[in-house]
């Protein structure tokens, strides 16, 4: 049986119309509001991650496309996607900064999605993504299978629900059995196989072509006709079916596994479907994988080839299905406990003050039209275009401009953005007052209404900040001429607004700029940006590994009363020291730079009325900013910048009650750091590196050559060697899991040669090793060399580590 796509039946309720109106829709970007009609409900905040090249942006092109978002699907080879819209991501094919767009599935849902990149130098863009998203679609490549960069971002993914697509399917050598394994198993999950690909051409001569997916919940098969991407024909699947044998194995798969959690389908199991499991209902079902998911149970997991536009709609229908809106997410965690109340209508009420809101900005960026634009997330009540607001960050209070929801890169005004909502603050007000990670305050009701929210409760609320991972690599930054320099400078300082993971460091005495990063691409791109977009006249240096200093020893106290009345006693530990005395009434904030802390003991005027004309968050980043130019010059070993340190700044503080700015704050307590660290022997430092984490992957006849030069010439640690695709192999093996795994029921891989996995001498081999940066830097070329072009690596940023002795000195050569 071949129908024309009954849409009604195979996907969600609407999406028929949806899918046959497409052909005649312009792109409305612009024209459609949603955000006052969409009830929270049918809000989903999701985002696309996964390891690089895996089809993240192909896919949320199909989806733009399929929802009638856009009237043509654009491809990253050809450079002209939706959300890679900057000329380095068209020009290189990969994505850079991650971009948001909204539209609309099944005439209902709303979804506002955010396409990550998967290149590990843009792992911050994924943090800070996730840190604002209620749930993701986590894409794998069907040939790959569960990469090192997966094991990143479903780590850095924890706690947010997820769904698993397995794209690539026509690809030869696509194993979706092999990747779901590898999935269970190296990622320590249940999976609920929600459809698995059907190929046509299974027994005759030549490759099995992938053409669609069966559909386990709804006991369909679906068929995409690649000239036609809206045509999708659809079998209902019958007990004499070709299909049938394998549907009976998944349905009861899926329904075992999901009444291992789910009391409720175990009753309809068992007294109304008299154990049969082809009778449970896809309602039921629906509802049941929901609940697993949401309960961090189990994940949900599809299939298809987004390049061939096969299966994208069943995974949109499954993203409004099982992933939760914002009444069902999770929130962020606050500086301090406060009562937070989930209200149907409204969404949380925090502080039960229906007209407190509460709104995180996640990203910043510089418009050449509009000027600096500020993503924020809605967590509670409205935020109104024109309406005062406060940085709880900063402290700094100030007027908000105009509201847009953007469509990649183009914007929608709105006057409200409401509880749950992504969007974009505008105008001059906004450039000097808030940064990537501000908590932003504001009465939802009245433009004026700051004096009427608590002090403490409302106005002093924090979300946890949003972490910069450490630069692991420098490069020296010079104008081309005097004239030049304040271009520079304001260029740098533009980069840095937009992207935290980039640093930059000032020498006093020498004028040296040095601005760090991620990895080489990430440089790279900064570089581009600063002579092509920004026009900055600098000539860049060569890329070097960013070396650090730490602390083997804490500095005795620092201690300075004025006859004004500042006191401050002020000390600086290592890290370590640090967290272990930590006490939970202490007041932590992180540093921005190079992962040092602030410890501002509360004072005694903290518990009472505050005293002082200036506010608690103006004192705390006044003492933040001096830690920070402190903390970058007071290497002894190297004059390298201290990392892994917190300064701590005992509670018998004071500052004069009159004191109407910060700059006193801001000169004293930095003279007391320089001079606590002064007074350390050199012995109290040390020099730290960063260690990356390597995969590298090699035909068996290579490896000898390439083991011999890691362990020799590169210092590696090697952790282990594992066949490619081996269950397990991978940093979270689990015996646990890699049997669940071996259970699990799950048809043949029609596309993988089996003559060719089998035969032993092909099969590849994975290296996984902690290596020095400094002595993988330009691995690649040697790897081609040893492997006859034939090997491939990834790498992960792992953490900083003392740098053993014998390597010292001719590191510090080098300075
Ligand atoms: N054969 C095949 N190729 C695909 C499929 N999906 C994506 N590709 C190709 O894979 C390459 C990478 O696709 P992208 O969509 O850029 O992948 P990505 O995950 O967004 O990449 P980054 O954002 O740079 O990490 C491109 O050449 C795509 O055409 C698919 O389903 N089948």
């Amino acid at each position: 049986m071949n129908l024309k796509v009954s849409a009604s039946k195979a996907f969600g309720a609407d999406t028929l119309s949806t899918m046959f109106k497409m052909r005649m829709l312009r792109l409305e970007i612009g024209r459609r509001s949603f955000s006052s009609k969409t009830d929270v409900s049918a809000l989903r905040n999701i985002g696309i991650i996964a390891h690089i090249d895996a089809g993240k942006t192909t896919t949320t092109e199909r989806m733009l496309y399929f929802s009638g978002k856009t009237k043509r699907i654009g491809n990253v080879d050809e450079g002209d996607t939706i959300t890679d819209f900057l000329p380095q991501e068209r020009s290189r094919g990969i994505t850079i900064q991650s971009a948001a767009i909204s539209f609309s599935w099944q005439n209902k849902f709303r979804i506002n999605l955010i396409d990550t990149p998967g290149h590990a130098d843009f792992t911050f863009e994924v943090i800070r993504s996730l840190k604002v998203l209620d749930g993701c679609v986590t894409i794998l490549d069907a040939v790959a299978g569960v990469e090192a960069q997966t094991e990143k971002v479903w780590k850095q993914a924890k706690g947010i629900p997820k769904i698993c697509f397995i794209n690539k399917m026509d690809r030869a050598g696509a194993g979706f059995s092999r990747t779901t394994k590898e999935l269970i198993a190296k990622l320590n999950t249940r999976v609920l196989l929600l459809n698995v690909p059907v190929f046509a051409n299974t027994s005759g001569p030549g490759e099995p072509v992938f053409e669609g997916v069966l559909d386990v919940v709804n006991k369909k098969v679906l068929r995409w006709t690649p000239q036609d991407p809206e045509r999708v024909s659809v079998e209902d699947i019958i007990c004499n079916s070709y299909y049938w044998n394998d549907l009976v194995k998944l349905r009861e798969c899926l329904v075992e596994t999901l009444s291992e959690f789910d009391e409720e389908l175990v009753e309809y199991f068992l007294d109304t479907a008299n154990g049969d499991y082809m009778i449970v209902p896809p309602e039921l079902i629906n509802k049941s994988v929901k609940k697993s998911l949401l309960a961090n149970y189990a994940v949900p997991v599809l299939c298809g080839a987004s390049f061939r536009n096969i299966g994208v709609q069943p995974l949109l229908d499954a993203v409004v299905n099982y992933l939760p809106s914002p009444l069902e997410a999770k929130l962020p965690e606050f500086n301090t406990n406060v009562p937070v109340e989930v209200n149907k209508k409204e969404g949380s009420v925090i502080n039960n003050n229906k007209n407190l809101c509460v709104a995180q900005a996640f990203k910043v960026i510089t418009d050449p039209i509009r000027g600096i634009m500020v993503y924020v997330r809605v967590y509670s009540g409205c935020l109104n275009s024109g309406f005062t607001v406060y940085n709880s960050t900063t402290g700094a209070k100030f007027k908000i401009g105009k509201l847009v929801i953007m469509h990649a890169n183009v914007a929608e005004e709105v006057k409200q953005l409401k509880c749950g909502e992504i969007g974009v603050l505008t105008g001059s007000t906004v450039s000097e007052n808030v940064r990537t990670g501000d908590t932003i305050i504001t009465h939802s009701m009245k433009k004026d209404g700051l004096k009427s929210l608590n002090r403490v409760k409302e106005l002093g609320l924090k979300i946890n900040p949003i972490e910069t991972p450490p630069p692991v690599f420098s490069v020296a930054v010079e104008p081309r001429t005097l004239g030049n320099k304040k271009l520079m400078e304001e260029s740098i300082a533009t980069i840095i607004r937009e992207d935290p993971s980039l640093h930059v460091n000032v020498d006093e005495e020498t004028g040296q700029t040095l601005l760090s990063g991620m990895g080489q691409l990430h440089l790279e791109i900064a570089k581009d940006r600063l002579l092509n977009e920004l026009k900055a006249e600098v000539e860049v240096g060569k890329v070097m590994v960013s070396f650090k200093e730490t602390l083997n020893a804490c500095t005795k106290q620092s201690v300075l009363q004025t006859e004004d009345g500042y006191r401050f006693s002020i000390s600086v530990e290592p890290l370590d020291v640090a967290m272990a005395a930590k006490s939970s009434d202490e007041d932590w904030h992180y540093l921005s730079t190079d992962n040092n802390y602030l410890i501002l003991e509360k004072s005694p005027a903290c518990a009472g009325n505050w005293p002082y004309q200036i506010s608690y968050e103006q004192i705390v980043n006044a003492v933040i900013s001096s830690s920070i130019v402190a903390l970058q010059k007071s290497g002894k070993i190297a004059n390298f910048p201290l990392h892994s340190c917190a300064v701590r700044i005992k509670n018998d503080w004071s500052i004069p009650l009159d004191a109407t700015s910060v700059s006193q704050t801001l000169a004293l307590s930095r003279g007391l750091i320089f001079e606590a660290l002064r007074e350390l022997p050199d012995t109290a430092f040390a020099v730290l590196e960063p260690i990356m984490h390597i995969n590298v992957t090699v035909k068996q006849s290579d490896m000898g050559h390439v083991l011999q030069d890691l362990t020799g010439a590169r210092k590696a640690n090697i952790l282990s060697i594992d066949d490619e695709h081996d269950l397990t192999s991978g940093e979270n093996a689990d015996i646990q899991y890699q049997r669940l795994a071996e259970d699990q029921f799950l048809p043949m891989d029609a596309t993988l040669g089996l003559a060719n996995i089998s035969s032993g001498a092909t099969v590849n081999k994975t290296i996984r090793a902690l290596v020095p940066l400094k002595e993988i830097v330009s691995y690649m070329s040697k790897l081609r060399s040893l492997t006859k072009g034939r090997g491939s690596y990834t790498m992960n940023y792992h953490g900083m580590e003392k740098v053993t002795s014998d390597r010292l000195p001719s590191i510090l050569e080098e300075f």
